[in-house]
């Protein structure tokens, strides 16, 4: 079979196919791969289980013929060039290539195993044929500027203890990590050589487990310098994940912006089983400049002789539980309960961990293994935070980050280290730590792979997700991301069979407050603080390498997309509510779009599942994700949706709106045809802010709709459009439009129009407004989603709207020819791009997201480049309005319009009330 064919050993990325083809040549939309899908000798797809075998378990090494290199190469056996050899960027299939990034990397540990693993994005349908016309008409040379590609894929990060190693041989040889490829059906069954397989590794256990790899996989380990892989690991996380710097003062989690080209220097602490410290000048320049042998291993060992705990976990869960002042000798104990004030210290301060048995007549077993846990937490926490701090101070270091699987992301112990660093430097110190504390290593290790082509990533590129699986790491499931959905739900139904508890919404605790010297009761710790919790802080992160920041933001450095501040609990509380109430209905909407199959039934059961505990997850601990907005929990939704294969749910009440609406739009715009320029601008902008009633999320509008019809709801809705609307620009935005007796009127060379819903939210308002654009000779370029959320509009969708819109209508025909929208003028416009017709363009890029929101830090490269001559942005909708942008400043005029469709969001925002109306018009900043 095809996917048997030998890979060529030591070959360089770029070597060519017969000496023509260079890899520097291959962008991301270019290179093709089918490793997907395996057939049998009779052409039928093969499952999963069939194509793995036996395989779960990770055998012997045995004799295999597969042969790869240590450098991530693409295997380019069997390239050839797909469809027409004429065409310019020839698609070229590499049936033999499994992924073209490095893939796995480990850093074996005293304590913990840290592996980070490369996948590959599944191809989403995107329209080919859309892009490719976009690309000519905008002038798109070449999406990706790198001098070989990047693949969009997911990092995940998964853990082990060291001393259950084969566990961590199994999951590799389950997942096939070690043979180049997370997806084992591009492999035959016969068993493929792993024999020159070498796989980056760090930590002590690359030496000392070196041979077990050898035995078990077969693979050879290359050995990378620890220091060095923590330095690349964390200066990597600092500078590419937006949210991956935190402070932890007394319960509190506040993340921390940070500028990467004011990074150096700082000193990075990692707690391991033992504890280095480094002070990082710059990228590969750095110093070990101290160290502590009391660190994580110190913790669980003693922990573990002192309380007969079997895991470091269960030690931590423990301390939760503790009162240290029965073990730790507090200055009031030798004071007489009183402060000693004279040097500053409180009666609570810890005067002797441990010195309070040396007093007592007491045995072990007359201590609380609670308190013992306690106490020996506060030590070593104490001592960490405060040798850190002596050696910032010896380098005169600001900013000092934590790394390291000690941490676990528990909230105690984090208050413990920022209260050793801020009392010890008087607060001119800052204790930060990182999400991905425990994987620097690792992380290092994966990035020291020549070529792995992420050196030069930006922070948007980079977008963190919580796929099922990914937040319930840790025991018997390793997750990220259970393989395949039957698992996932499989996985979801156990869960709450085992672990209902955790699904239901548990209330956070307010902040507590300490004392100086303080902490006599942890303020982080308490009911609140599920045992799982310190299991649940990274997610996956998605790598999206055609992702960029939006050109025409005034500033994208304060660029803020989330208009509601979820760090009030009230809010949090509030929309928790709303999208709980929602769950059903959408369930419902869900698994009818899949033929109300018991599979669908199945799946949407699992959904509503795991989406309510994300839920509970992040009313317990909002940041726990990173900064919470409400478009991340929007966004969640739709993801966690996906997750479970509802692809769009809300298919086919789009379709039947799109149909009712387009039947009525003829009429619409001969009415609008036979008034005067002014009143039908003011008519187009009643017309969409009436048709954005059409919202399928808000809960109030879908009560709505059980009282009539498409047409009778957009009817009812403008009848009601009175002015002054809520916030009413419009005569600012007229007088712009055709000026004034001070002022000329102004023609628009580009419009960018964001459109919301499906059906007349699109077709009755915003198409209507395109036109008169057109018209009034402004090119318009209609930005939609990438991706379906809710009733949205996507740019698949568009293109077939439009063509049905230009039927009716000869300037939307032009303009749609020109923009090469339809079907007959795409094929004119490949040959001719700019000269095809005398009309304006109208165009449809894809905005990069699958979310009712967006967030302008991250759209697609086809925005990016659609916005460069663009002097207008229209944000049409609650999500891209209000929720978002509403606070956003544009280096170009920006209209907003939307209906508020939601009483609370009305009150808080423009004061006013539900089914109000917003028209901001903001002259270019
Ligand atoms: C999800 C939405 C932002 C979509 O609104 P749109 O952008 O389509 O105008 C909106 O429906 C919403 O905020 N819904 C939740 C609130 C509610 O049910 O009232
Ligand atoms: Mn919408």
């Amino acid at each position: 079979m095809d996917s048997l064919r030998e890979r060529e050993d030591h070959q360089e990325l770029n070597i060519g196919i017969d000496g023509n083809l260079n890899i520097d040549n291959l962008v991301d939309d270019k290179v093709k791969f089918n490793f997907d899908i395996e057939k049998d000798s009779n052409g039928t797809v093969l499952g999963r289980e069939e194509q793995l075998g036996d395989k779960d378990m990770a055998p012997m090494a045995g004799n295999s013929i597969h042969r790869s290199s240590s450098r991530p190469q693409l295997d380019l056996s069997g390239a050839a060039i797909q469809g027409n050899f004429e065409e310019k960027d020839p698609t070229i299939l590499l049936p033999n290539q499994s992924d073209d990034i490095s893939h796995l990397a480990l850093d074996i540990g005293g304590s913990l195993i840290k592996l980070v693993y490369f996948s590959r994005h599944e191809n989403h349908p995107f329209n080919d044929r859309r892009r490719k016309i976009i690309k000519a008409r905008l002038g798109i040379i070449n999406f990706n500027r790198r001098s070989f590609p990047i693949l969009g894929g997911r990092l995940h990060f998964v853990k082990f203890e060291t001393s259950k190693i084969n566990e961590c041989l199994d999951f590799i040889y389950s997942k096939q990590l070690h043979r180049g490829g997370m997806d084992s059906r591009s492999w035959q069954s016969e068993g493929p050589n792993t024999e020159n397989t070498v796989i980056k590794a760090t930590g002590g256990g690359a030496y000392k487990f070196a041979d077990l790899f050898k035995e078990r996989l077969g693979i050879s380990i290359e050995k990378e310098d620890e220091m060095n892989c923590l330095v690349s690991g964390a200066n990597f996380l600092l500078k590419a994940i937006r949210h991956e710097a935190f402070t932890h003062m007394e319960g509190r989690k506040e993340f921390v912006q940070i500028d990467s080209n004011d990074l150096f220097p700082y000193l990075l602490v990692n707690i391991g089983s033992g504890v280095s410290i480094i002070k990082v000048d710059g990228d590969g320049v750095f110093e070990r400049v101290s160290g502590t042998n009391v660190g994580g291993g110190t913790y669980w060992g003693l922990g573990k002789l002192l309380t007969k705990c079997k895991s470091f976990d269960e030690l931590l869960e423990l301390s939760q539980r503790g009162d240290n002042r029965t073990i730790d000798m507090l200055v009031g104990d030798i004071y007489g309960g009183m402060d000693y004030s004279k040097i500053g210290l409180s009666a609570s301060t810890i005067a002797s961990s441990f010195g309070k048995t040396i007093s007592e007549n007491k045995e072990i077993e007359d201590y609380r293994p609670e308190d013992i846990s306690l106490s020996l937490l506060r030590m070593i926490s104490y001592n960490i935070g405060q040798i850190s701090y002596l050696n910032a101070l010896r380098f005169g270091l600001k900013r000092i980050f934590f790394g390291g699987f000690f941490i676990r992301g528990h909230a105690y112990t984090m208050d413990t280290i920022s209260f050793a660093v801020h009392f010890w430097s008087k607060g001119q110190a800052q204790a930060m730590f990182l999400r991905h504390e425990g994987f620097l290593g690792a992380l290092g290790a994966f990035l020291s792979y020549e070529k792995h082509g992420l050196d030069d990533l930006m922070v948007h590129q980079f977008v963190e997700r919580f796929p099922m699986g990914a937040p319930y790491i840790g025991g018997n499931v390793h997750g990220p991301p259970l393989g395949d959905l039957n698992e996932k739900i499989s996985w979801m139904e156990k869960f709450v069979l085992k672990g209902t508890e955790i699904t239901a919404p548990v209330p956070m605790l307010p902040p507590g407050t300490t004392g100086l010297g303080g902490f006599e009761v942890p303020s982080s710790k308490g009911d609140s603080l599920r045992p799982d919790a310190s299991k649940l802080n990274v997610g996956v992160l998605h790598l999206v390498p055609s992702l960029e920041v939006f050109p025409l933001l005034a500033d994208p450095k304060i660029y803020e997309p989330n208009t509601i501040d979820l760090s009030d609990h009230g809010e949090l509380e509030y929309w928790f509510t709303v999208l709980s109430e929602h769950m059903s209905d959408l369930v419902d909407k869900a698994v009818a779009s899949e033929g109300g199959t018991d599979d669908a039934k199945r799946r949407g059961d699992a959904f509503a599942r795991a989406f309510s505990a994300h839920l509970a997850r992040l009313m317990e601990e909002p940041a726990a994700y990173g900064k919470l907005g409400l478009a991340n929990l929007l966004e969640l939704r739709e993801e966690c949706l996906r997750e479970f294969h509802f692809h769009d749910a809300y298919r086919s009440i789009k379709q039947r709106e799109n149909e009712a609406s387009l039947a009525v739009l003829p009429d619409l715009l001969m009415e609008l045809d036979g008034m005067n320029e002014e009143s039908r601008l003011l008519t187009l902008i009643e017309g969409v802010l009436a048709a954005n009633i059409f919202d399928w999320g808000s809960r109030a509008c879908v009560d709505l709709y059980h009282k009539g019809t498409i047409i009778e709801i957009y009817r009812m809705s403008r009848d009601k459009m009175q002015r002054p609307w809520r916030v009413d620009d419009f005569d600012i935005f007229k007088e712009r439009m055709f000026g004034s007796a001070e002022k000329k009127p102004h023609k628009y060379k580009r419009a960018l129009l964001f459109v919301d819903n499906s059906g007349a939210d699109v077709v009755l308002g915003m198409l209507p407004l395109a036109r008169e654009l057109l018209r009034r000779g402004t090119e318009v370029v209609l930005v939609a989603n990438s991706l379906p959320a809710l009733n949205d509009v996507t740019a698949m969708e568009l293109p077939e709207i439009v063509a049905e819109a230009a039927k009716h209508c000869d300037i939307l025909r032009g303009a749609a020819e020109a923009g090469g929208l339809l079907v007959d003028a795409m094929i004119n416009i490949q040959d001719s791009p700019r000269e095809s017709s005398l009309s304006v363009p109208l165009m449809v890029v894809e905005n990069g997201c699958g979310s009712p929101c967006i967030d302008l830090r991250q759209v697609s490269s086809e925005l990016a480049a659609a916005a460069k001559d663009a002097d207008l942005v229209v944000l049409e909708g609650m999500g891209r309005a209000l929720h978002t942008n509403f606070n956003a400043k544009f280096k170009c005029d920006a209209l907003k319009l939307a209906m508020v469709k939601n009483q609370r969001l009305a009150a808080k925002l423009i004061n006013g009330n539900i089914y109000d109306c917003v028209c901001r018009f903001e002259p270019a900043s």
